[in-house]
């Protein structure tokens, strides 16, 4: 057990650290003051004022030791969503996020803020300007969003004004920015093997996507807004660009300014959703075999071809949230940063 020193309100912990949301939040709260404790499986960085703990989430002992007068504790850990291992991201996302509550409590932290995501509500069809009461998907599109319900009701539950423990959920959606891993990179690699010919559908679904830069913003507002009387405790906020946009029009704009072609010829979203669930069925039972893993998983499909966008309304009333950085200003800065996924780099 923990030796349990008051703990400082500006000393904080990010799980998942080492990744690229993380980073970021990590980066902002140094910026703004606060003492940093990192823990990850993986240290990916060294920065000066923040202390490193490497180990897997699902080991109390080693949490308890970043946790130590720790009065924060923001979870931003997941595996990628890529992954599609339903063991892993059932031992990470709901066993390690319960053992991360656990600790939570032996090392006295008071507030745990939770990285979920706007996907716990998608079905992989069309969500307008959707709010934080629509009801939890019944049919997750995949094993991430699965246990991304199942972290962020745990997470919600635990909220106790009794105990001195306050939780809150932030569900951003389409995150990217510097150093993301997945959106550009995949969205290049999939240029550069030619696969980026198409529009799945007639292109006019709208979706957000959300400037690392705000999505942090919205992390630091919520726990400096959560307090025993406040209106955030163990609610759920979307946080976005506010500024949904076409997927096609957002992804053109992001392979024209890396010298890529835009996708041009139309294909129906039925025909390639129907496609990409029989390879994601063959891949599944090849599996034993051989690992096979398509760019177009339905869940890709189905985020590429539906509108998904959400309304921040609730953010902006409890917690003051405004996006920092534009949708166009975003992009420019994202395609600057990544000078070795350009063409011909
Ligand atoms: N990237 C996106 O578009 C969105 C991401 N999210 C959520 O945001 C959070 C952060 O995502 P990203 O930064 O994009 O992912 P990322 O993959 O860059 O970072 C995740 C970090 O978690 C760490 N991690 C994984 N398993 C761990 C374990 N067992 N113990 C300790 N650390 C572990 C990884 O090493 C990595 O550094 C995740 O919870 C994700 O579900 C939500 C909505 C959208
Ligand atoms: C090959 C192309 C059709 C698509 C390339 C871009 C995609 C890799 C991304 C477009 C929307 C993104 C997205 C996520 C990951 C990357 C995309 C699929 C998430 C699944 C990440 C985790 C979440 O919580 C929800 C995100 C929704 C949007």
């Amino acid at each position: 057990m923990a030796t349990r020193t008051r703990p400082s309100s500006k000393r904080c912990a990010v799980i998942g650290g080492s990744g690229f949301l993380g980073r970021h939040l990590l980066e902002r709260l140094v910026d703004r003051g606060y003492t940093v404790n990192v823990f990850d499986i993986r240290q990916a960085y060294e920065l000066p004022g923040v202390t490193f703990h490497r180990g897997d989430l699902c080991d109390r002992q080693a949490l308890l030791v970043a946790l130590k007068e720790v009065s924060i504790v923001f979870h931003c850990a997941s595996p990628a969503p890529a992954s599609d291992d339903r063991a892993l991201f059932q031992r990470v996302n709901i066993d390690g996020t319960r053992t991360v509550i656990q600790a939570c409590h032996e090392a006295g932290v008071q507030k745990l803020i939770l990285t979920s995501s706007a996907s716990v509500v998608f079905e992989g069809t069309d969500i307008k300007n959707g709010r934080e009461d629509l009801p939890y998907a019944k049919k997750p599109i995949d094993y991430y969003t699965e246990t991304k319900i199942q972290q962020e009701k745990l997470v919600l539950e635990a909220c106790s004004k009794e105990k001195g423990f306050l939780t809150v959920a932030i569900r951003p959606h389409g995150i990217f920015g510097p150093r993301d891993p997945q959106l550009v990179p995949i969205l290049i690699d999939a240029a550069r093997r030619g696969k980026m010919k198409f529009i799945i559908g007639d292109g006019s679904n709208l979706v957000d996507f959300t400037y690392v830069e705000n999505v942090v913003h919205g992390h630091i507002l919520a726990a400096e807004h959560l307090k025993a009387d406040s209106p955030l405790c163990g609610q759920a906020y979307h946080i976005t660009n506010d500024e949904p946009v076409r997927f096609w029009d957002f992804m053109s704009q992001i392979l024209e300014g890396l010298g890529y072609s835009a996708p041009r010829y139309h294909l129906p979203y039925t025909l390639v959703y129907g496609i990409a669930l029989l390879l994601w069925l063959i891949a599944l039972v090849l599996r034993p075999l051989i690992r096979i893993k398509p760019t177009f998983s339905p869940m890709r499909v189905a985020l590429a071809g539906t509108h998904h966008y959400y309304s921040c309304a609730r953010a902006k009333k409890d917690m003051g949230y405004q996006p920092l950085v534009p949708l166009r200003e975003a992009i420019v800065r994202t395609v600057e940063s990544y000078p070795h996924l350009r063409k011909g780099a």
